[in-house]
């Protein structure tokens, strides 16, 4: 039997509110824009394919530092539902690791590509990549900013329960890492209520936390800040989970372990959490460290969700930011 056509693009709900040039931090994208996003990306995930014309023929690059399994293939597999080929291009692999620069890169890069994708160390050189590429840049994480991660988030929040503005979320743990500052901003553009709970040493930086808070006045969220787990979650419906050791910082292992060590999810501490609550956790997971397997399998668990709604976000960010960029070049 054959499959009935799926509606052309013209018909489709698209983006409309101020799409930035480029996604390094969640914070391009304003409150109506993120909103907006996300609906498309609900539209996506439920009608995945017909999505193609506007894009087909096109091509991404993957510029990948850092190993990557849920980025890389979402964001390749949201490529090829639009009708574009993704190359992935591993630093080693290209003149960058041997000594162009990253501007040379970006400007070359263009020349061939609708969209750059980088995942990285430092935030500089998502931003060094941005002002030399004349097609979007999309931050695949660096070290401090993971907007991707942050609309399947948000994406997996909404689904589960039906409305961001007003939620409750605590995150446990390291409160200096890229997934804490982008779901802080994440937050804050919804209007939901964060408490991180950090230990000393790792709070969140205080320009992330200002910024938030100013966005927060406008929208209604809040932020909190503080040392007890405990404390955090005794009213969140959402409880994040952080890698205790990030994948560039292989060398602090044995110093963040004790650090952390009071940090983690697991039944004891969602004893104290409402009955309702759900626990996130971006992946990859050690089980036994910052999440037990019990929590990370349990009914609670939204982290399998977290990780399948990376596709449809992917999906609907290139295309909102590749069709826009077009629309203004011609
Ligand atoms: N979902 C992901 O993209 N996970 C990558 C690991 C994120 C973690 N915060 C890290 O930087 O190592």
């Amino acid at each position: 039997m054959t499959q009935p056509l799926p509606a052309p693009e013209a018909d489709r709900p698209a983006v409309t509110g101020k799409v930035p040039d480029d996604l390094l931090r969640v914070s391009d994208l304003d409150p109506p824009t993120l909103a907006e996003l996300l609906d498309l990306a609900a539209d996506m995930k439920e009608e995945p394919l017909g999505w193609e014309r506007d894009l087909r023929g096109g091509a991404i690059g993957c510029v990948f530092e850092k190993p990557s399994t849920r980025t890389r293939v979402s964001l390749a597999t949201a490529a090829h539902r639009l009708g574009m080929t993704a190359i992935v291009l591993n630093r080693q692999e290209l003149q960058l690791g041997h000594g162009e620069t990253v501007a040379d890169t970006a400007r070359v890069l263009s020349s061939y590509l609708d969209a750059i994708t980088v995942r990285t160390f430092d935030h500089a050189t998502v931003e060094q990549m941005a002002d030399a590429a004349t097609v979007p840049v999309v931050n695949a994480l660096s070290n401090t900013h993971h907007p991707c991660q942050s609309l399947a988030d948000l994406l997996a929040l909404r689904e589960h329960f039906g409305a961001l503005a007003g939620m409750t979320a605590a995150f446990i743990g390291d409160g200096t890492s890229n997934t804490c500052n982008s779901f802080l901003a994440a937050c804050a553009a919804s209007g939901m209520h964060l408490t991180i709970a950090a230990p000393p040493g790792y709070e969140t930086d205080m320009d992330i936390l200002r910024k938030a808070r100013e966005l927060m006045t406008h929208t209604g969220g809040s932020v909190s800040l503080t040392t007890e787990p405990i404390e955090a979650v005794g009213a969140a419906q959402a409880v994040y989970a952080e890698v205790w050791v990030p994948m560039d910082r292989h060398h602090e292992r044995e110093a963040r372990t004790e650090h952390l060590a009071a940090y983690r999810v697991d039944d004891a501490l969602l004893a104290h959490a409402p009955r309702e609550a759900v626990v996130m956790h971006c992946l990859p997971a050690v089980r036994g460290q910052e999440i037990t397997s019990e929590v990370l399998d349990g009914p609670r668990s939204l982290v399998w969700r977290q990780a399948a709604n990376r596709l449809p976000t992917a999906q609907a960010a290139l295309h909102t930011l590749i069709t826009t960029a077009r629309r203004h070049t011609t």
